[in-house]
């Protein structure tokens, strides 16, 4: 390991983690690669360096936990120019053996140093550990460089039991006592983060559409601050808009009423978002900035993904025919948005309210792009093609029932908006094949058997009538 950027420790020692993070090293070059969160598959870890190092429970107890922020090193993407490597959250249990239902926990046995002999292991699936994050949450405690917040409206009761969740994430999420739901960011960037900053907008205007957050976490590390989980209400028994339309699917059923449902969700968090953080309009030169945005990032898909490159003359047109509206004068007004919305991002309570979650943004834009305000459509590109991604995985495709709930949606969103989106088709079409594209790269690199899903909408979007968007 390289020496550390900046060590902090109840007890101001260093060397302890020092000799901690050497024994971690050969582990987690290991183990870091296999997390589902992380981030830079493909290629291989080579090192890393501490930015924060901070011990929770000592490790001479019978759980030691430390939280760490590291660097991690990487070669670079092929192409793209050096990189300092990604910050990563990691909770590291410490105990002299792990019980059964610890095993998939595990990370590795130390073999020297202080804590040689001891094990090593993932925190967050142990329920103490857990339970130490909830408790310094509810009494606002401060460590090293950790600051504890929580809404003093908000009561946080003592003693809720936690389990991990274990659904497929690019963080990961600890329920307590089905109360609350603590999400712990992975990959973590200085700055303001949108999953704390958008909800609690929200809340500040009213907007029951999103849940509140109860506490969130920091960092601070040389001047600069991290946000690093947000504790929110846990929407007991919720279905996700996902799990609820394959349902339907299978059945043979319509999902039109919730999709409908969904629209008008989704106008009403914009509409609060348009109240709560600045609009503004594009013009000429914004839209020129935009439509070079989408056709980088074709050009990136491309050369990543050669599958597409016999779409792509077909593909360009759906951005520049943006260029052709913008010479006329046309200009849209741009606001702050959720930015990844998708049917797994709204949740449905056992009372048929329908929530928003993860504000995030797309996880591998930088963080200044995700916080920009920008056009309402692009949500609204998100969700239909959310619709077209479920009919597509059914068996077999269903593309009249997205073709339904598309058009559903859309009606619910005006419906609250007062203006239906499919009156905007250029910018639609343009954002529904931003993110065709975006998918094409995310389901290459995580899930390569679902790329068939985003590559039929490809085809559709390359080839047909660009004035019909649903
Ligand atoms: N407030 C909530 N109530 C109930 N379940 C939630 C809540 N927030 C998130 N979840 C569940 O946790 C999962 C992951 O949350 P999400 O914010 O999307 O994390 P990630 O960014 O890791 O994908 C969601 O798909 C949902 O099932
Ligand atoms: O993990 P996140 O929720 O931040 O989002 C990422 O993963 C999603 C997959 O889990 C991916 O969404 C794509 O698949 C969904 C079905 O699993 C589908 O509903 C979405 O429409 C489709 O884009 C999302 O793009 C990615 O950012």
């Amino acid at each position: 390991m390289t020496p550390m950027a900046e060590t902090v420790t109840p007890s101001g020692t260093t060397t302890a983690t020092g000799h901690l993070l050497a024994s971690l090293d050969p582990l987690l070059r290991e183990w870091l690669p296999r997390q589902r969160w992380f981030a830079g598959k493909g290629r291989p870890v080579t090192g890393f360096t501490p930015v924060a190092v901070t011990e929770l429970l000592p490790p001479d107890g019978r759980i030691g936990l430390y939280h760490l922020l590291l660097r991690v090193h990487q070669p670079p993407v092929l192409g793209a120019p050096p990189h300092p490597g990604d910050c990563y959250q990691l909770l590291i249990g410490v105990r002299e053996a792990l019980p059964p239902r610890l095993a998939p926990a595990l990370i590795g046995h130390v073999t020297d140093g202080p804590l040689a002999g001891r094990t090593v292991y993932e925190a967050l699936y142990d329920s103490r550990p857990a339970e130490v994050l909830l408790e310094a949450l509810r009494t606002r405690a401060r460590v090293g460089g950790l600051r504890f917040e929580r809404d003093a409206e908000q009561e946080i009761r003592e003693g809720l039991v936690a389990r991990l969740m274990t659904a497929e994430q690019s963080n990961s999420s600890i329920v307590y006592g089905d109360t609350f739901i603590l999400k712990l960011l992975r990959r973590v960037v200085p700055g303001v983060n949108p999953d704390l900053e958008i909800p609690l907008a929200l809340a500040r205007e009213g907007c029951p559409r999103v849940p509140a957050p109860t506490a969130w976490l920091h960092a601070d590390v040389d001047a600069e601050s991290y946000v690093l989980a947000v504790l929110q209400p846990f929407v007991n028994g919720a279905s996700d808009g996902w799990e609820l339309a394959l349902r339907e699917l299978a059945k043979g059923e319509d999902f039109v009423a919730e999709a409908r449902a969904l629209g008008r969700a989704t106008a009403e968090v914009h509409t609060a978002l348009a109240r709560a953080l600045p609009t503004v309009t594009l013009g000429q030169a914004q839209l020129r900035s935009l439509v070079d945005g989408m056709l980088e990032r074709l050009e990136a898909a491309v050369q990543a993904v050669p599958v597409l490159r016999p779409y792509e003359q077909g593909l360009r047109s759906a951005f520049t025919a943006l260029d052709d509206l913008a010479a006329e004068g046309r200009t849209w007004t741009a606001q702050r948005i959720h930015g990844d919305l998708h049917l797994g991002q709204c949740l449905r309570s056992p009372s048929g309210q329908w929530s928003l979650i993860d504000f995030e943004g797309e996880p591998s834009r930088p963080l200044a792009e995700r916080r920009m305000p920008q056009p309402l459509v692009r949500d609204i590109a998100g969700m239909l093609r959310s619709f077209d991604y479920a009919a597509h995985s059914a068996s077999p495709p269903a593309p009249e029932w997205a073709h339904r709930c598309r058009a559903a949606y859309c009606s619910g969103y005006a419906e609250v908006a007062g203006r239906d989106p499919r009156t905007d088709p250029v910018m639609l079409r343009a954002y529904e094949t931003d993110k065709a594209v975006y998918e094409v790269v995310y389901e290459a690199r995580h899930r390569p058997d679902w790329l068939p899903v985003p590559l039929s909408a490809i085809h559709r979007l390359a080839t047909s009538d660009p004035s019909d968007p649903t």
